[in-house]
């Protein structure tokens, strides 16, 4: 099939060579060689390439799903993937791999929570999938309050063993993924209780299924939750344990140990049982930037190759894309793509420096890191289901369909600001870190990491810096602002905090009476955070592109941070950082710089280098013939195999009979 010359002439007439854009996002040519090999292998893959999906029962869905998860691990050891190549595997299809939590939090939690000896018995096991796992933690009653988990572990010396039980419905496991049909095994969060004194949330591993049989073993009472939004294949069960007993050494000691006379002792930092969640959190950021290239990518070539209505009278009809409405739903989703990629590599290697640490009992970034991962998830999250809405809806009617690759991608992103933490309690604990730094730059002294500009900015009356017209594009000029819309709500916050507890309420009553302004707070921090790291991001990564390639995507950085404030202006203006005359410009700044992006927008969602194989869109393929596509995915519904379906005889004949008023 030819292309689409109205997709052709975009990539024709941009300024700079996708390509060079891809091999930044890559990291070098020879990394992008190496992830078109391994693309090639799982989107050629029959049984890992998801193409067909759409039209299947849930069961057929799940069933494809297991041998996905399967094939991905043959494909593993063929090839001699890193983990890397594994990670970004599982990335693409990892709303239809049944056992994607075995691999993603059942592994990493006994790595992180067990010991030495605990690693040596189950992690050989859990690698060559002779168990598959489950991280059992949510319970009916309680997902995100973990201290008020009710399912009990209580310690019983006689037998050196933990006896778990379920004393009521709401301490019942509810919605870990994978348990309903697929884990012999769990990682279950359970309240410890040794001699009636309660010991906290600890970790332990407990065994659910028989392995020839699959059996639930005595005691235990699983089975799935029923339908879901998305994510069918993730079966999420209930579970509920019947006095189950477990060897003691089936408790994971790494932070916390109990000795054979039934005495706890605890090592390590006071939530450092919580780690296994931080990791998923960063594989959240992750996957906040992965789907917002998809989106991305399909609905601006979508957009280039649809045609309605006129712009001038009875000129030829125009693209969508032409229309500056439609480039308000495209561009602002393309440039956060871009600065997700940025945040999201600063995010993993920050990470990965900060667990070497804690590995070496060094637990002194936790307090930082924890603020930035729960931040992240939740603003990243919070934004990629917006903004995939809005770029769902962008494609009008076909933006319903599933053949379309967004609504699927749309509807599996939406479990991500529920999971591993709800968004608006992440943000809380974003706003405890706020507040702690506000106390130590009130009393002079210097606050570190990510909210050291609070130390300047907390002294300095604030003048917005916007001089000159150039200013208004000068990425640090407007990082500045960012800094002080946030330093400034968080003093709001924190005054409005301190008034509200010098008035009588307690602290507690105040801190909820507060808490609007806290999450208002937490969401600046995490804007400016993003936008810090974007800026970052175009010194370090971006800073060997051709001028060319460069210039388009630091165009795409000021329109990132213009587009931002217009967003916000409320903030912006409450706070003085801004007056009305600068948003004004700041507005018309933002539409220059969109009209200026819509240019590249093709070129620029060509450089993610998404194959169509893994894309799987009828409207976003590479060769922009969506209409061609969509009536091909349209004739292969099996639904539409048979000219006459069994309906007909059975109901709809009788109806044209008139004899559907007789008992049928
Ligand atoms: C690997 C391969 C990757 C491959 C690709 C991956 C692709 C991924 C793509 C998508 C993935 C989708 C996966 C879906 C799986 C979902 C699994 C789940 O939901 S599972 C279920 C997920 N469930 C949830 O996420 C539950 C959410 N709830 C919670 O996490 C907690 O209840 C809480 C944090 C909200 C409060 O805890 P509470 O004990 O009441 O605490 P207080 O309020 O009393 O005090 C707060 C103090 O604690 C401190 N601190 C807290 N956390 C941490 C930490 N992690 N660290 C350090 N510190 C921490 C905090 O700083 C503060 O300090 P301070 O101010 O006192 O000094
Ligand atoms: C698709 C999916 C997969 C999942 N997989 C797993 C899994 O593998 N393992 C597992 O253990 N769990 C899993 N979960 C459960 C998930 O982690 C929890 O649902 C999540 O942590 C939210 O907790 P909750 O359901 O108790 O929400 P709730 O806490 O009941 O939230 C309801 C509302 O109350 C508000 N709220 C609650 N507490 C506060 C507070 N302190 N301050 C202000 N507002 C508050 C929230 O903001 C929200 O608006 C999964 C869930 C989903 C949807």
């Amino acid at each position: 099939m030819s292309v689409n010359p109205d997709i052709q002439v975009e990539r024709d007439t941009a300024t700079f060579r996708s390509i060079d854009v891809t091999h930044m996002l890559d990291g070098s040519p020879e990394a992008t060689n190496q992830r078109r090999i391994r693309q090639k292998q799982i989107g050629d893959d029959p049984q890992i390439n998801r193409r067909n999906i759409i039209f299947m029962s849930h069961e057929e869905r799940y069933e494809a799903a297991i041998a996905r998860g399967l094939r991905i691990e043959q494909l593993k050891a063929e090839h001699d993937w890193d983990i890397m190549d594994e990670n970004n595997a599982i990335m693409w299809c990892f709303s239809d791999i049944a056992m994607f939590v075995h691999k993603v939090m059942f592994i990493p939690a006994i790595e992180r929570l067990g010991n030495k000896e605990q690693h040596d018995k189950w992690l050989p096991l859990a690698i060559d999938h002779k168990i598959l796992g489950t991280y059992a933690q949510t319970e009916l009653g309680h997902g995100t309050f973990l201290r008020g988990l009710e399912m009990e572990a209580r310690y019983d010396k006689s037998t050196e063993e933990f006896v778990i039980s379920t004393p009521k419905h709401s301490s019942m496991k509810w919605w870990p993924g994978s348990l309903g049909h697929s884990s012999s095994h769990a990682v279950l969060l359970a309240t410890l209780y040794i001699d009636d004194q309660n010991c906290g949330m600890q970790p332990f591993i407990v065994q659910l299924r028989d392995l020839n049989t699959w059996k639930p073993l005595p005691g235990v009472e699983v089975g799935g939750i029923g339908p879901k939004m998305a994510l069918a294949t993730t079966d999420n069960g209930f579970l509920v344990l019947n006095n189950v007993r477990i060897p003691r050494d089936q408790m994971l000691m790494k932070y916390a140990q109990v000795s054979k006379d039934g005495k706890f002792t605890k090592s390590g930092a006071a939530k450092a049982n919580y780690s296994t969640m931080m990791l998923v959190r960063v594989g959240i950021a992750h996957s906040c930037y992965f789907s917002l290239a998809v989106g991305a990518t399909i609905v601006t070539r979508y957009s280039a190759v649809r045609r309605q209505g006129e712009i001038k009278p009875g000129a030829p009809e125009v693209k969508i894309l032409d229309y500056q409405t439609q480039q308000l739903k495209v561009i602002p989703s393309i440039a956060t793509a871009y600065a997700f990629h940025f945040c999201k590599e600063h995010l993993k290697w920050y990470y990965i420096e900060t667990f070497q640490q804690i590995q070496q009992n060094d637990f002194s970034g936790l307090p930082e890191i924890h603020c930035v991962t729960s931040g992240l998830k939740a603003y990243m999250s919070d934004i990629a289901t917006a903004q995939l809405e809005t770029l769902r809806r962008a494609c009008g009617g076909n933006g319903y369909l599933l053949s379309n690759g967004i609504t699927n991608t749309y509807i599996q992103t939406l479990a991500l600001p529920t999971v591993e933490g709800e968004n608006t309690v992440l943000y809380l604990q974003v706003a405890r870190y706020l507040m702690k730094c506000l106390k130590v730059a009130a009393t002079g002294e210097a606050v570190k990491g990510s909210l050291s500009y609070m130390n300047e900015k907390i002294k300095t009356p604030y003048t917005s810096g916007l001089v000159t017209r150039e200013d208004y594009s000068n990425v640090k000029k407007l990082l500045k602002l960012y800094q002080n819309m946030t330093v400034r709500l968080t003093q709001k916050a924190g005054d409005h905090l301190n008034k509200l507890h010098v008035s009588g309420q307690p602290k507690y009553e105040a801190w909820n009476n507060t808490s609007v302004q806290l999450v208002n707070a937490a969401k600046a921090y995490c804007q400016t955070y993003v936008l810090g790291m974007n800026i970052e991001g175009l010194s370090t990564q971006a800073v060997d592109l051709p001028g060319d390639a460069l210039e388009v995507i630091h165009q795409l950085c000021v329109f990132y941070a213009l587009h931002g404030i217009t967003e916000q202006s409320g903030n912006f203006l409450e706070t003085g950082c801004i007056n009305i005359t600068e948003l004004h410009i700041i507005q018309q700044e933002a539409q220059e710089m969109m009209a200026k992006i819509r240019k590249n927008a093709v070129a620029l969602v060509d450089a993610f280098d998404i194959p169509d194989n893994l894309l799987n869109s009828t409207l976003g393929c590479y060769d922009g013939n969506a209409y061609q596509h969509l009536y091909d995915s349209a004739k292969s519904d099996p639904m539409n195999q048979k000219q006459v379906l069994p309906a007909f005889e059975k109901y709809i004949k009788p109806m044209l009979q008139g004899k559907h008023t007789s008992k049928l």
